[in-house]
């Protein structure tokens, strides 16, 4: 059994209670040695030095006083001034004992109040102890400076501040440890750290702190998790900052305040991080686990070691605490690099989801483009025209957007034409050879409506792979987009989702176009012949003749009417009537040229706009209308009808800007042409009016 005893009491006054070796003492901070009477136990013959666990004293040496004898003294050992010639991690004072005495007395000078337990031991057990100690000690720097040059690295490799912390934790605990088991002083270059004393050894307790708080804080990303505890963290470790920094002021005053500081901000610290390790496992950070159960034995570990001086002691309460925080810092480190490959997949998303959205808005953007495009251009052009440009503006996006070498539109029927259209020219030949081989299979492709890649080709271009992309369009028509690549590289689906998108605008508003296109045709047209109706052909007169008075150029109007029309109602029936009407149009259009415009002015009326053409040339015309129409021989159910029609022509005056005298003056020709005796030409004289 061991006991605690004051040395105080001994400091200057004469000894009240001998120390038995191996039991604790407590030394009070003083500027003047204290003496410790100790009474030695020799019971084994070799025994014979004085073994004190390495401590911060300032001065430690042995002495015996006998009376009538001559004083004997030890060398002066202290923890700040490590001899050269001992260990290279010194874990102990050693005092080698004279022989044959029992009685002597430790005499001890430190600025800091220190647990002091000298034990007599044989030369060999002091051996043994140095070597585990030193051996262990040396160990764990080496495991801490590994961990600090690791974090360093990793830091510069991710530069992320969490490896900056977790440089600081290992860094400051390296400091801390050997500085704490006196080895630092011995170091060359680093000596003069001595002069700050326990008041050193604190400051870097504190900072290790203060490291040990702001990695806790990333690693359990408490500014999200627990914004609570993560203001305490933050309190704490400026107080620890600011305590560290107090202690390297060094004021003998704040020495025995300055280790009870210390001591509470690491239990406080101890008690944070256990909080923090909870979080990280409740937040399922990787590793935290294994990082709580460490933190609750380095908690255990300093609890066991508080308990010291009530006789608690041996080699793991002595290096216990430093072992299982070197392992704690060895786990957050194993969890730091297993969160490097989680930033990196955070990094790796993000990176896809931002390319991802920047295609589908590029790809947004085409498509609305695309949709404008074939609204204006569609509008502007005339029937047959409508398919080929339409795809065009199709091509003219797809082939950047995914980076296709060439893409060619196979349609047959389409709006009663059959399609050919490759994007560039050059593939042409290419796209044609195709069609040859594969029409077939491109037929029943496009049935199936489901995009599809395929290798196509012939002979050398046997290998390109291509994709077929159906187009909505009506049966029995059917059409294709093919597309290729010049990489071979395949099409994701979303590719083909947007050729089969964008091949669909196109047929759509194409569709429309022809629609609105044919609506506007057949607002214009008589439906019974197909030539322009009444309004169109008055349209027509308007403005040909403003045009013509403008330009100053020639103008003719025919008027041509069937004769008796009446009668070949009355006599073959309103449908035979239709048939000649039809008849009529047809024989008037072969005899038109390209700029002439022909209309049904009402009834079995037709008149004809020749612009460009005089008063003579508009009665040829009328003469070789007449006589074809005369050449006419239709049956209708089987009877033969005969058709002639009358004609008359007039020509505008030069002053004439719009139609309604000219117009006047052919149906008085046509007139005259009527009353002298039907199937003839007659031309209305030009002073008519
Ligand atoms: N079948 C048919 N008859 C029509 C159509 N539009 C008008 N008609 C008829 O055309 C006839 C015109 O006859 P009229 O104006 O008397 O002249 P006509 O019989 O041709 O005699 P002339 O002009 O004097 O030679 C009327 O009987 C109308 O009913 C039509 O779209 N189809």
């Amino acid at each position: 059994m061991t006991f605690a005893s004051d040395a105080a009491a001994v400091a200057h006054r004469p000894v009240v209670t001998r120390v038995v070796e191996g039991d604790s003492v407590r030394v009070p901070a003083s500027e003047q040695a204290v003496r410790i009477p100790l009474r030695l136990s020799r019971d084994g013959g070799d025994i014979d030095r004085l073994w004190v666990q390495r401590t911060m004293v300032d001065e430690i040496w042995l002495e015996h006083r006998a009376p009538g004898h001559a004083t004997w003294r030890s060398p002066v050992q202290s923890f700040f001034r490590p001899e050269d010639d001992g260990p290279s991690f010194p874990t102990g004072f050693v005092f080698k004992l004279p022989e044959g005495v029992e009685d002597v007395d430790l005499m001890v000078r430190t600025h800091a109040p220190v647990q002091l337990r000298p034990t007599s031991q044989t030369g060999a057990t002091v051996a043994d102890m140095q070597q585990r100690g030193g051996a262990l000690a040396g160990a764990n720097y080496a495991s801490l400076a590994v961990l600090a040059f690791m974090a360093l690295s990793l830091f510069a490799a991710v530069r992320d501040r969490i490896y900056l912390a977790l440089l600081a934790l290992s860094a400051s605990a390296l400091a801390w440890f050997v500085a704490s088991n006196g080895h630092l002083y011995a170091w060359p270059g680093v000596r003069w750290f001595a002069l700050w004393g326990a008041q050193g050894v604190w400051a870097l307790e504190l900072l290790h702190c203060a490291a040990a708080l702001w990695l806790a804080q990333r690693y359990a990303e408490l500014e999200i998790a627990a914004r609570k505890l993560d203001r305490a963290g933050d309190v704490l470790r400026y107080i620890a900052l600011g305590l560290a920094a107090l202690a390297l002021v060094r004021l003998d005053v704040l020495a025995s305040s300055m280790a009870w500081a210390a001591a509470l901000v690491g239990g406080a610290t101890l008690a944070f991080i256990i909080a923090t390790a909870v979080v990280a496992v409740r937040h399922r950070i990787w590793n935290s686990l294994s990082v709580l159960t460490i933190v609750l034995v380095v908690a255990g570990a300093f609890t066991l070691r508080a308990f010291t001086p009530f006789g608690i002691h041996g080699f793991w309460v002595r290096y216990g605490p430093q072992l299982a925080i070197t392992v704690c810092v060895l786990l957050v480190a194993v969890g730091m690099i297993g969160r490097i490959a989680h930033v990196r997949d955070e990094r790796d998303r993000e990176r896809l989801a931002r390319g991802d959205s920047e295609r589908r808005l590029e790809r947004e953007a085409a498509r609305v483009d695309l949709v404008q495009q074939l609204q204006r251009r569609l509008r502007e052009l005339p029937a047959g025209d409508l398919e080929w440009a339409a795809f065009r503006s199709v091509f003219e996006r797809l082939l950047p957007l995914l980076r296709l070498e060439s893409a060619a539109l196979v349609a047959y029927g389409f709006h009663g034409f059959d399609l050919l259209l490759a994007e560039p020219i050059s593939s042409k030949p290419h796209y044609t050879d195709l069609l040859a081989t594969r029409m077939g299979m491109m037929k029943g492709l496009a049935r199936t409506q489901a995009p599809v890649q395929l290798q196509l080709g012939n002979g050398e271009a046997l290998h390109l792979l291509h994709a077929v992309v159906p187009l909505p369009i009506r049966a029995p028509a059917w059409g294709v987009l093919l597309l290729q690549r010049g990489d071979g590289s395949s099409f994701t689906d979303e590719e083909l989702a947007l050729a089969s998108d964008f091949g669909r605008l196109a047929v759509q508003h194409a569709d429309e176009a022809a629609a609105a296109l044919s609506l506007r045709r057949s607002a214009e047209l008589d439906a019974l012949t197909g030539t322009f109706n009444r309004r169109t052909i008055d349209l027509w007169l308007s403005r040909s003749f403003s045009e013509a008075h403008r330009e100053d150029q020639l103008l003719s109007v025919l008027f041509v009417d069937i004769d008796h029309f009446k009668a070949i109602n009355d006599n073959h029936g309103h449908a035979a009537g239709d048939a000649v009407l039809r008849q009529v149009s047809d024989v008037l259009r072969k005899e038109l040229q390209p700029t002439d415009v022909l209309g049904r002015y009402g009834g079995e009326e037709f008149v004809i706009v020749l612009p460009g053409r005089n008063g003579d040339d508009a009665r040829q015309l009328g003469e070789r209308i007449r006589s074809a129409i005369e050449l006419v021989r239709l049956e209708y159910e089987g009877k033969p009808i005969r058709i002639t029609v009358s004609v008359g022509v007039a020509t505008r005056l030069p002053r004439e800007n719009e139609p309604a005298a000219a117009v006047a003056r052919a149906d008085q020709a046509l007139y005259a042409a009527k009353r002298g005796g039907r199937n003839r030409v007659n031309v209305a004289p030009a002073v008519f009016t």
